[in-house]
């Protein structure tokens, strides 16, 4: 993917780029009262949600086309070097949002998911220079964000960029989506040049949660975030629980402390240097220990191939979470993330064993 730097986009001078306005553009008072509020306020991009994919029919599906009416009046009423933001989830919000010249679009976790739908949106951007946010499709799969990312970059479009807006998930967490971050950190790993959104209104579901979660997303530098606001949230037409008002938007922003992603401070990089050597060393030793363990669990495989006896043994497995979540408490380690950890470690000596038996299966 050939991805311009977001400073080249014109549209975030400084660090957080933020994106804010209404989860939909309800009537043009409100859209209006709410964006003039957030300029003045500082924010540089509005964004709306003129079509809205619902979960359920029946209930508010967007304005639609008249909203991009409703934004070129805003336009007349703001400085030039504010942009307007909307989703688009098919070709034709693509047509009708580029004739409206709207400045950033941006493609939603229900689109995403689906590569037909990305292939339409695609094609439909084809010869246009504008930019394109994809946030990451609803389940947690890496390969998918990027797909959909590749076929905007396909329809030769360079300014893309990553929303981060969380996964559902079967479990009930104190978030609506869970944000699992390693995967969005993976993508910038892979892509480093990719500019990377945060929307902490679609991760919390919950307005109380949205200035702890941008924070995070400034420590784990991201670029930019998306924050829902609405000039009165409780009386939403959607999304009532995550809006925040203009007010509350601009103490959010006001309130972030930005870390930068290196320190010229030679003080700070000698003491990071001896520590990371530190690090390096104990993952060595962490290293070693589980080659230790793994050869115990082919020990214990080769006595169970003889013996005729399961490779997975359940009351064994139970006990080791057990103990290790104790441990992990004792420690002061999370238990959820030793519990992974150990999920994976298990998985890893079920297969080693597995193998064991199978070769005594082909005779070998
Ligand atoms: C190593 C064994 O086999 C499997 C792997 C385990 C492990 O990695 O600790 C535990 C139980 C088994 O499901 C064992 O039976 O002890």
């Amino acid at each position: 993917m050939q991805i311009e730097p977001l400073k080249n986009w014109g549209v975030a001078e400084d660090k957080p780029w933020v994106i804010s306005g209404p989860c939909s553009a309800e009537t043009e008072e409100q859209l209006t009262e709410t964006a003039l509020a957030l300029v003045e306020k500082g924010v540089k991009t509005i964004r709306a949600g003129v079509w809205k994919p619902r979960t359920r029919p029946g209930t508010f599906e967007g304005i639609g086309k008249d909203a991009l009416g409703w934004i070129n009046n805003i336009r007349t009423q703001v400085p030039e070097d504010v942009k307007f933001a909307v989703e688009v989830a098919t070709a034709q919000h693509v047509e009708q949002a580029l004739e409206a010249k709207i400045d950033v679009l941006w493609v939603g976790a229900r689109s995403s998911v689906n590569p037909f739908t990305m292939q339409d949106i695609a094609d439909a951007l084809r010869g246009v220079d504008v930019p394109v946010l994809v946030k990451n499709p609803i389940n947690p799969d890496l390969a998918l964000w990027i797909g959909a990312m590749e076929r905007i970059a396909g329809a030769g479009i360079t300014k893309i960029g990553a929303i981060h807006r969380g996964f559902s998930s079967h479990k009930k967490t104190r978030f609506r989506n869970i944000p699992s971050w390693h995967l969005a950190l993976e993508l910038k790993r892979e892509y480093p040049e990719l500019p990377m959104i945060c929307d902490p209104s679609h991760i919390a579901g919950d307005s109380a949660l949205i200035a702890e979660l941008s924070q995070k997303a400034m420590d784990l530098d991201f670029d930019g975030l998306m924050i829902e606001s609405h000039r009165d949230p409780a009386n939403a037409w959607s999304d009532a629980k995550q809006q925040v008002t203009p007010d509350v938007l601009s103490e959010i922003v006001e309130g972030l402390s930005i870390p930068t992603a290196s320190s010229g401070n030679v003080e700070f990089n000698s003491q990071l240097t001896e520590l990371r050597e530190q690090i390096d060393q104990l993952d060595r030793e962490l290293f070693d220990t589980l080659a230790e363990r793994m050869k115990v669990v082919d020990k214990i495989g080769n006595y169970k191939r003889d013996n005729n006896v399961t490779v997975f043994q359940m009351r064994r497995w139970d006990e080791i979470l057990k103990t290790r979540s104790d441990w992990a408490k004792e420690l002061g380690l999370n238990q959820d993330m030793m519990f992974e950890v150990f999920t994976h470690i298990h998985e890893a000596a079920v297969r080693r064993q597995m193998d064991i038996l199978e070769k005594k299966e082909a005779g070998v």
